[in-house]
């Protein structure tokens, strides 16, 4: 390919951005500086300030603006003869249909979530327009081409699913800090500061292990004539003394483990429960709700100390105190937020009052920041390598060259001298639900689940639908959309109430349902099979969905790569924990599937190798000379690279 056609292609090509985050600012750079004139960006979000260290198209003058906007006009003072078009939205709404993703040459992802992730892999399937999809975690990073009927879809291989702990780890043997944290932040927080009337498992425990009757009712309520005080020390004492004494109780279970020491407010304070020793008065009266601290009101400055028992106590209750007398309009519908600080505060705290209790090392604010808010360091080099990366590969897909394209994978340590590591992509997947025709069987109890359960458990959460309609035969049995009229409304409103044998049009064992999704033009069928019994445990959801599947979530080190970029980092020891909608989010590594200039097989992935193992076996002999650590790829991406 000469120059002169390499450079047509780029020049002819329109390309659709979606994300203007940390990759997104690099990719906007490097194609306008490529030669790319006709470049669309999606991005829903504003500039916030813990953008600015990595997003360097944004200045702090721009917080709050559209990122989309800003990064238009910063691209545009330096390259101001090329077409940029900035959309301030969520690439789900339903102006962004087929017809309107058919009008791009390529659409190239810098996301940082599954959900919008599969939506835009669904819709360039559906428009035929090839995707390029990317992510990065610290120093992980990958990029992905995805060609329909060419190569796999985004949603070919099985996505690790978001790490869960047993509830019992969580509630009551936690060995680990970020076992606490999760209590505090979604258990605790979630009482606190939450909807009130969402049973969580905290509740669960505290009406389980009561014994006097102050207990039976809900601990969290604050009763009429209790003052903050008064409610903060009882929370306290509730679930730090009264609920690890009466796990205690449960002789079993510490017979093989550490006993935890209940924690009472009487052991670690005196009096001076809000003991003023930094800004309490300021704080008191200042209006400016986001720089309210505890750490600022008992002054305490560095956030990368560790605070002691008593500190932590001391935040607790100086934090519970500012939010009951400085957002009490919040309370009831708060949801835990890395960057609301009060909130962090609480969590940390919380998990390090917790920690003491289960003999498990304190941790500063800063980490416990890191871990409840899955945060990983955003390295902007890997950004950057990636955009570079995600560029070459649109070259070759602008350039017909498919069958070049590779996956790379950014790794954090060289293996065989290689940082980089091409992979060449996979068929599409002949199972694969989203991409094949392959129907999906749904093991469920027709006579016990609602088809709300099959909506909710099914079509909207596995199967990633926005816009679902659910047919039967030739009948239409649930639909969602802006334009139906009331009569629709209400009797789809009533069919989700009913078990699926009592439809109009029931279903049973050996009916094939069809659910689609108007937006991303996707058509799955699900054949049904009737069974009675489900494993609780097991089986939580009480119905099995077969072709459709989800890797297991693995603690580990290397981890896959999601852009879950953050400006704030997690402690060395934490596991790698990534953001992702806002869960937390352990996952496996995206890695184990590489064998470098090869294809992968099916066992790669189905049966895990040690990471290393994998790597050495696998990785082709591509070292430099010199021996220093080299920047890798094959022939073909090195004859096209910029
Ligand atoms: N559904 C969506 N529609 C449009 N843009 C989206 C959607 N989901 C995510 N994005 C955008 O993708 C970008 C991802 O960038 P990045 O991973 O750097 O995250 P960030 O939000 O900028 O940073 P941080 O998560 O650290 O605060 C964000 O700018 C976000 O607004
Ligand atoms: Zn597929």
């Amino acid at each position: 390919m000469t120059s002169g056609q390499h450079l047509s292609a780029i020049k002819g090509a329109k390309v659709l951005m979606v994300g203007a985050g940390g990759i997104g600012c690099e990719l906007l750079k490097t194609l306008a500086l490529s030669g790319f004139q006709d470049i669309h960006i999606i991005d829903m979000d504003t500039i916030e300030v813990s953008n600015l260290n990595r997003q360097f198209l944004f200045r702090q003058s721009h917080v709050g603006q559209s990122k989309a906007k800003v990064a238009r006009d910063a691209v545009l003072r330096f390259r101001p003869q090329i077409s940029i078009t900035p959309y301030h939205a969520n690439v789900k709404d339903p102006d962004f249909n087929v017809d309107f993703f058919k009008q791009f040459s390529v659409v190239l992802n810098g996301l940082d979530n599954l959900d919008a992730r599969r939506h835009v892999n669904r819709l360039c399937l559906a428009a035929d327009v090839p995707l390029v999809e990317s992510g990065t975690t610290g120093f992980l990073g990958q990029v992905t081409v995805h060609i329909k009927g060419q190569t796999e879809c985004y949603e070919c291989q099985p996505k690790p699913a978001p790490k869960t702990y047993p509830v019992c780890t969580i509630t009551s043997t936690p060995s680990k800090f970020v076992h606490c944290i999760v209590w505090a932040k979604d258990l605790l927080f979630a009482k606190l500061f939450g909807d009130k009337n969402q049973d969580n498992d905290l509740n669960v425990r505290s009406n389980e292990t009561a014994s006097s009757s102050d207990h039976s009712e809900d601990v969290f309520e604050r009763k009429k004539d209790e003052d903050i005080e008064q409610y903060a020390k009882r929370i306290y004492d509730h679930v730090f003394g009264h609920n690890i004494e009466s796990a205690l109780s449960n002789e079993e279970t510490w017979k093989n483990r550490n006993k935890p020491r209940p924690i009472y407010v009487k052991d670690v304070l005196s009096d001076e429960l809000f003991q003023q020793n930094g800004n309490a008065d300021k704080m008191m009266e200042s209006e400016n709700l986001s720089s309210l601290s505890a750490m600022g009101y008992l002054g305490l400055k560095n956030p990368q100390d560790i605070w002691s028992l008593k500190e932590n106590s001391r935040v607790f209750f100086a934090a519970l105190k500012l939010f009951f007398s400085k957002r009490q309009k919040e309370i009831g519908n708060l949801s835990f937020d890395k960057d609301d600080h009060l909130a962090v505060e609480v969590v940390t705290a919380a998990a390090n009052i917790r920690a003491a209790s289960f003999g498990i090392p304190l941790h500063s604010l800063f980490e416990a920041k890191g871990i409840a808010g899955n945060i990983v360091h955003a390295v902007a080099t890997t950004n950057a390598i990636i955009a570079g990366l995600i560029v070459i590969e649109a070259i070759k897909v602008l350039q017909n060259e498919a069958k070049n394209c590779r996956m790379t994978y950014c790794l954090e340590h060289p293996s065989r001298k290689m940082l980089l590591m091409p992979v060449e992509p996979f068929e599409p997947n002949k199972a694969c639900y989203v991409c094949s025709e392959t129907p999906l069987l749904l093991e469920v109890n027709t006579h016990r689940a609602k088809l709300r359960d099959v909506v909710e458990k099914i079509v909207t959460s596995k199967l990633g639908m926005n816009l679902p309609l659910i047919t039967h035969g030739s009948s239409l049995l649930y639909e969602v959309g802006d334009d139906l009229d009331a009569d629709m409304v209400a009797n789809y409103a009533a069919n989700l109430e009913k078990v699926l044998s009592e439809l109009p049009y029931a279903i049973t064992g050996g009916t094939t349902i069809t659910v689609e999704d108007l937006q991303q033009e996707l058509v799955c069928s699900i054949n049904i099979k009737h069974r009675e019994e489900f494993d609780e445990e097991k089986e939580p959801d009480g119905m099995v969905l077969h072709g459709w599947t989800q890797a297991p979530a693995v603690e580990k080190k290397d981890a896959a790569a999601t852009n879950g970029a953050s400006t704030s980092t997690t402690s060395k020891s934490a596991p790698n924990i990534l953001e992702d909608d806002d869960e937390l989010t352990i996952l496996e590594s995206g890695i184990e599937t590489i064998s470098s200039g090869k294809k992968r097989k099916l066992s790669d992935i189905s049966t895990p190798e040690p990471l290393e193992e994998k790597r050495a076996k696998k990785v082709p002999e591509h070292v430099d000379d010199d021996g220093d650590v080299i920047v890798m790829l094959d022939d073909v991406t090195k004859e096209n690279s910029l």
